[in-house]
């Protein structure tokens, strides 16, 4: 399948099924000398693998990663690294019946229009599951851009209606909120939302918002490999994200200009801007701001309702779909996002390298 590779430096190739024997991906292009670890890597794997919280899908793996090449006495040597995370809990006669007709909201239709048959066993390709090989390959770009002190940080903005209250943000309430929201007070109503809503055997969606902090101005490809561009690009990849702001985002359409302008402002030596409307981006390129990015997650499209539609003998039916689902994609998605973030700076910062000649010259006279 074409399409499982992001990145023109930092290029990163994801593979594998929900229900096939594994999932995993190859990084290559990363700078050696990086300290990585399997434990460090894992640490990123737990915050999204399944069936940890009442408002996960109860599908339980371990999702331990296992590093096959480049990294040697833990420092990546700049050959490709190989990760591979085992599946271990397939139960795929949940999907024997699904193999016959579409599920609303699932990417079977398409798989068939385009392939003519798909891997029917838990979505395949197109499951959630295939976000654990972008979680593992995050992690070594969210090292990367550590060493260089760039912090990217995901959470969950809203769930449903019930949005954080900004003056209550503090991000180290995160861990405490099973819903990886940073006001805690927000939390515990959502909570109450969302099981109000598991009990109506229906699910919910919600907001993920990302800031990024210590990125340096100009990074980022004039008109084609904008950084805004490959963003979207890299969020939008994720299965379930249905929107993505930059800044005010599509609150800018309806503000006017004298509002929606950041001055220039220049003190003690250094450049800043007085307000940030524009997320930290201007031409494509980052602006020294902090970037701040949210992606709109749908709710989940496995309900346990009944439901209509067509199977491929082109009849009309209703169905009830089973499986392990989650009634929420958003708290499991954050640290897809902050990893989908990172990967396309990594590959931006590493692309900027090559922009300017005395720069070059002064790396090579050394
Ligand atoms: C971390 C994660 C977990 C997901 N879990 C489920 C799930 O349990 N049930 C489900 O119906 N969809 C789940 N999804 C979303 C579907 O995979 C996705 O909606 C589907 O493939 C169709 O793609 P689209 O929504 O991008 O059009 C999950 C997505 C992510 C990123
Ligand atoms: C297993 C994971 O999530 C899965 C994502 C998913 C989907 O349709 O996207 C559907 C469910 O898969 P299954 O029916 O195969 O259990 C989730 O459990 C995971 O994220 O690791």
């Amino acid at each position: 399948m074409a399409g499982s590779t992001l990145g023109t430096m930092f290029k990163v190739s994801t593979w594998g099924e929900s229900h096939g024997k594994g999932i995993g991906v190859v990084v290559d292009g990363c700078p050696a000398g990086l300290t990585i670890s399997e434990e460090y890597i894992q640490t990123y794997l737990n915050r999204r693998k399944p069936g940890q919280t009442k408002y996960s899908t109860p599908r339980k793996e371990d999702d331990y990663v296992e590093i096959l090449s480049g990294v040697f006495e833990g420092r990546t040597t700049g050959t490709p690294i190989s990760m591979v995370v085992m599946n271990q809990t397939q139960r795929s006669s949940d999907y024997s019946e699904i193999a016959n007709y579409y599920r609303p909201g699932h990417a079977d239709y398409t798989y068939d229009s385009k392939y003519g048959f798909r891997d029917y066993r838990g979505g395949g390709r197109s499951s959630g599951r295939e976000t654990t090989a972008r979680v593992a390959a995050g992690a070594i770009a969210l090292a990367i851009l550590d060493s260089l002190n760039i912090h990217v940080s995901a959470y969950t903005r809203s769930i449903g209606p019930i949005t954080i209250d900004y003056t209550n943000l503090n991000l180290q309430n995160i861990m405490q909120s099973s819903l990886y929201m940073p006001d805690l007070n927000a939390s515990a109503k959502a909570e109450d939302f969302l099981l109000e809503k598991m009990n109506e055997s229906n699910s919910v969606g919600g907001v993920i918002e990302c800031v990024v902090t210590g990125m340096p101005a100009g990074i980022g490809e004039p008109v084609f490999e904008k950084l805004d561009a490959n963003l979207a690009k890299a969020v939008m990849s994720v299965g379930a994200v249905k929107g993505f702001e930059i800044g005010d985002g599509f609150k800018s359409a309806s503000m006017l200009g004298d509002a929606n302008n950041d001055a220039f402002h220049y003190e003690d030596g250094t450049l800043s801007k007085e307000t940030n409307h524009a997320g930290g981006i201007l031409g494509g390129m980052s602006d020294g701001s902090n970037i701040i990015l949210r992606a709109a997650i749908k709710p989940t499209a496995s309900i346990a309702r009944t439901q209509h539609t067509v199977n491929k003998a082109n009849k009309n039916i209703e169905i009830n779909i089973k499986g392990r689902h989650d009634p929420i994609i958003v708290p499991r998605a954050v640290v897809v996002i902050e990893s989908m973030v990172a990967l396309t700076l990594v590959d931006l910062l590493l692309q900027n390298m090559a922009s300017r000649l005395d720069k070059i010259q002064e790396f090579y006279k050394n």
